[in-house]
């Protein structure tokens, strides 16, 4: 359905790199999310995709069309694309039907189609109002109601929550995917929190310096994934270097790296490797603690745990079964 192929972006005549080499094929109806950190290439690819920038290399073919390489540049207006970005981008001086319209202005039934959309987005009835008489979810749903409309072929939403405090985010985020999966349209997100990626995504595909390094499925990257930075990701994550292996007397393969989750430590249970530590700091988080621990070998760390009532004092460890390991 979509297809990119090893395409590669530099701005600044070469000197500096965007993307390199990505490739990655969706299916009809996936819904992917693009997770990297800041400057990890995510706009850049969905600008490629979105047909806002040409590729130095490789191209983007979309059902079975060729929309951009080198030499080819099919325009963004006729991609049938849907875009959400972070900024509503609503025309302040628009009502919301006239928003929705906007782009399908040449269907004959283009009203009837507007508002299907807003109730679409659960807006049914506020058709009349500006987008300054709305919450910035309810923007952001307008948005979403405006790339709909036009029945696209792929939504491209790019850090659609951003701008939301974390309630208001939690709910837009299962609202919209609602009406993703309604809509059976196949959508990337992207998205630099995990918690958004994990949450909505059938398939995410993680970006770091411009490289694909890992496409999985949500549950797969949390269970195998290929690299200490993919897991530490997905949570709090502690690499088990050279020094922490003599710490817990736990010798490791050294020709691979290793990581230990966050959930996988033990506080004063019986365990296959363990240590002693001494607790430097307490911080209370609500729905737990988070430690900072020098262990016997003078190494510090940090843990979260539940529990609130941590001695001075401590014995921490695991057990090999859930230690990560990774080639490399
Ligand atoms: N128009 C541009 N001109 C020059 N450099 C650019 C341009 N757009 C992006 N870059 C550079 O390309 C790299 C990737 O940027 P991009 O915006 O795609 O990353 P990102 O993962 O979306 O980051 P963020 O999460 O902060 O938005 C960065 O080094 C960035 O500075």
């Amino acid at each position: 359905m979509l297809s990119v192929n090893s395409i590669s972006k530099s701005f600044d005549k070469g000197k500096t790199f965007a993307l390199d080499e990505v490739s990655f094929n969706l299916e009809e109806g996936d819904v992917c999310a693009i997770v990297g950190e800041s400057g990890s290439g995510k706009t850049t690819l969905v600008r490629l995709i979105a047909g806002l920038e040409r590729p130095d290399h490789g191209s983007i073919i979309l059902n079975n069309k060729e929309l951009s390489s080198v030499k080819k540049l099919v325009p963004p207006e006729k991609r049938k694309i849907g875009l959400v970005f972070q900024e509503y981008a609503l025309f302040p001086h628009f009502n919301l039907l006239k928003n929705v319209t906007y782009g399908i202005s040449k269907l004959k039934n283009k009203k009837e189609r507007a508002l299907e959309m807003l109730e679409l987005v659960g807006l049914s009835g506020l058709e009349k109002r500006y987008p300054h008489q709305l919450s910035g979810g309810q923007q952001q749903r307008v948005a979403l109601a405006r790339a709909l409309a036009p029945n696209p072929s792929l939504l491209i939403l790019d850090e659609p929550f951003s701008n939301l405090d974390a309630m208001l985010r939690m709910q837009l985020r299962s609202q919209v995917f609602e009406v993703i999966k309604k809509t059976g349209v196949t959508a990337i997100f992207v998205t630099h929190d995990t918690q958004d990626a994990l949450s909505v995504a059938d398939e995410i595909l993680i970006l770091q310096h411009g490289k694909v390094i890992q496409k999985d499925q949500a549950s797969n990257l949390y269970i195998k994934p290929n690299s200490v930075y993919v897991a530490s990701l997905f949570g709090n994550t502690i690499q088990l270097n050279k020094e922490l292996q003599t710490a817990f007397d736990c010798p490791l393969n050294p020709k691979c790296s290793h990581a230990i989750r966050n959930e996988n430590l033990s506080i004063n249970e019986e365990c296959e490797y363990v240590t002693h530590a001494r607790v430097l700091k307490k911080t209370f988080m609500g729905n737990g603690t988070h430690l900072l621990l020098k262990l016997d070998n003078g190494h510090q760390i940090s843990v979260v745990t539940k529990d609130t009532n941590v001695a001075d004092k401590i014995k921490i460890g695991f057990n090999s079964t859930d230690v990560l390991e990774f080639a490399g």
